[in-house]
């Protein structure tokens, strides 16, 4: 460590300003990309330190001046209110203690599998020291590697740490070892909307206008951050207990994979040409009801399949995601124009049990968007479908989520008071447990006691994992704010004292794990790496 006549204090490739953090050195003064993004994950963590550090202390302070005020208003005797204190206090040691310890894949006991995807399994899981059930996402370091997705997932669980909105999916933990990342998420019961559709079939406009403005939000707030998420499906629409919406799965959105990008290549011209002359192969540019029968079932059957494997499905995807002629955020307001589209017809708009028509028949979007007799759809859902699967200039959502909020089909929607409302449909959910909202996927031999192969997961930096620095995360929402405890203390029929036992009861169940988030408590992020 050396100083500076400014006061700047030198740490390896980082210089401290009084009062201004740490700043990177120049590059050329780091040499390597690899000593680089060791120093910015270093910065990210030392100021997140200090600025959780003192964030922590603040918090402390107000919740004992808070708690001290409360007890005094009980009357209760001066030894009770003395014995009160200590006890705040000695949780809030413990709670300075499970927040410094690190946390890994065998804190947690591992359930029943939900979900897969293109790179992992996603399962139930319980944080054994508190009993609390997550969603556990795991995926391959070498699937994410050979594939080219370390960015992906970086992007992924950036925004999942960053955004924190009832639309999204919220991220308690990420950490890894030598083989897997690991995702600890909030667990929806109420299953995703591929499910719900393959079930439902059809649903009626109202319900779909709840899904679909839940979910305008939802990508509303991902581009707030700037994020596109480019591979917005049913699959990614998941349901919590009383069956609101939220976004999951960012990042991983997975690029064109090999095999259709070389089945893209193979047609560009063609497909260019059949785009610019706007005319579909007659295999091509068959509506979903025009299809045979037979040919629709293997798009059912094969719906599942498809997403649970490596190449995912491209029914929701933009022309101009698919062409790779460089996109923005207005892709995902078409994706979600194929989603209502889907849900009042039946089928994605370009559904193919092959899916290069599938991509032909996106790009040529405007002979083969068609719309059936049957099941009839109001003029208002057809003209937003329309003004959502269009160019790009011309889509709705290119000059703001305001433009699809305003158009007439949401006419009489409460968009501030969507989230409060009782939603468009419950899901069954019978306990914490309950998986029965999803498929039921069979438990591969010996995979729920996977375990790392070697050592604790914690000494490891492989090589490899400088791949993924800066990927490990730790959500300490302790303080749900005074504001909300607050509540509990009111009077509640049986006496003040009970209301203060169960806060104290409450502080500590909170603070042993950092408890459910709501959207008043305050969170603080913790990198490590
Ligand atoms: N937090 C969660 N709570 C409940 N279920 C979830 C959660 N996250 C994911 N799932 C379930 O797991 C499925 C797969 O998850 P996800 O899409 O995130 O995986 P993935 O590997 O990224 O998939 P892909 O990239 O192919 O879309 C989802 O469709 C959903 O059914």
């Amino acid at each position: 460590m050396e100083g500076g006549a400014d006061g700047t204090v030198r740490v390896g490739g980082l210089n401290a300003k009084p009062g201004r953090g740490f700043e990177l050195e120049s590059d050329s003064a780091v040499s390597s990309p690899v000593t680089r993004q060791k120093a910015a994950a270093a910065k990210q963590f030392i100021e997140n330190h200090y600025k959780n550090y003192l964030q922590g202390l603040h918090e402390r302070m107000e919740r004992r001046r808070e708690f001290q005020r409360k007890v005094q208003e009980a009357q209760l005797p001066v030894e009770e209110q003395d014995e009160m204190m200590r006890s705040l206090a000695r949780r809030e040691t413990e709670y300075m203690r499970l927040q410094r310890r690190k946390i890994g894949i065998d804190d947690f006991e591992l359930l029943t599998v939900i979900g897969k995807g293109a790179f992992g399994e996603v399962r139930l899981c319980r944080l054994r020291s508190t009993g609390e059930v997550y969603a556990m996402k795991k995926l391959k370091k070498t699937d994410m590697l050979s594939r080219g997705q370390v960015e992906h997932v970086r992007s992924e669980r950036n925004l999942l740490a960053e955004v924190d909105s009832r639309c999204i999916v919220k991220l308690f933990y990420s950490f890894q070892d030598s083989e897997c990342l690991y995702l600890i998420m909030e667990y929806l019961p109420g299953g995703d909307i591929m499910t719900l559709l393959m079930r439902e079939d059809i649903l009626a406009e109202d319900v779909a206008r709840f899904y679909i403005a839940e979910s305008i939000l939802a990508i509303h707030s991902i581009h707030q951050h700037n994020y596109v998420h480019r591979d917005i499906k049913p699959d990614n629409l998941i349901l919590d207990k009383s069956g609101h919406l939220k976004l999951s799965d960012f990042g991983l959105c997975k690029p064109l994979d090999d095999k259709y990008s070389s089945l893209l290549l193979e047609d560009e011209e063609m497909l260019s040409q059949e785009a610019e002359s706007q005319s579909g192969k007659a295999d091509s540019d068959k509506a979903p009801w025009q299809m045979p029968k037979e040919q629709l079932l293997q798009w059912k059957r094969n719906r599942r399949a498809l997403a649970y494997s490596t190449v995912g499905t491209l029914d929701y995807m933009a022309p101009e995601v698919l062409l790779k002629k460089g996109y923005g955020m207005e892709c995902d307001w078409w994706s979600l124009g194929a989603i209502l589209y889907e849900m009042l017809v039946g089928y994605p708009p370009f559904c193919s049990d092959d899916p290069r028509i599938t991509c032909r028949k996106i790009i040529n979007w405007r002979v083969c968007l068609k719309f059936p007799e049957e099941p009839k759809i109001s003029d208002e859902a057809r003209d937003l479908i329309c003004r959502l699967l269009c160019d790009v200039e011309s889509r709705l959502g290119t000059r703001g989520a305001e433009e699809i909020k305003t158009h007439p089909w949401f006419n009489g929607t409460q968009w501030d008071k969507l989230y409060e409302m009782e939603a468009a449909y419950r899901p069954t959910v019978d306990g914490e447990l309950d998986t029965q909202n999803f498929e039921k996927f069979p438990e591969v031999e010996g995979s729920a006691s996977e375990t790392p192969q070697v050592g604790p997961w914690r000494k490891m930096l492989t090589s490899k994992d400088d791949n993924f620095i800066g990927f490990t995360f730790k959500k300490s929402d302790i303080t749900r704010s005074m504001e909300n405890t607050g509540t509990d203390m009111k009077p509640n029929g049986s006496g003040d004292a009970p209301s203060l036992i169960s806060l104290l009861g409450r502080i500590n169940m909170e603070e042993a794990e950092g408890g459910e988030l709501n959207q008043k408590t305050e969170t603080n992020t913790k990198n490590k790496y």
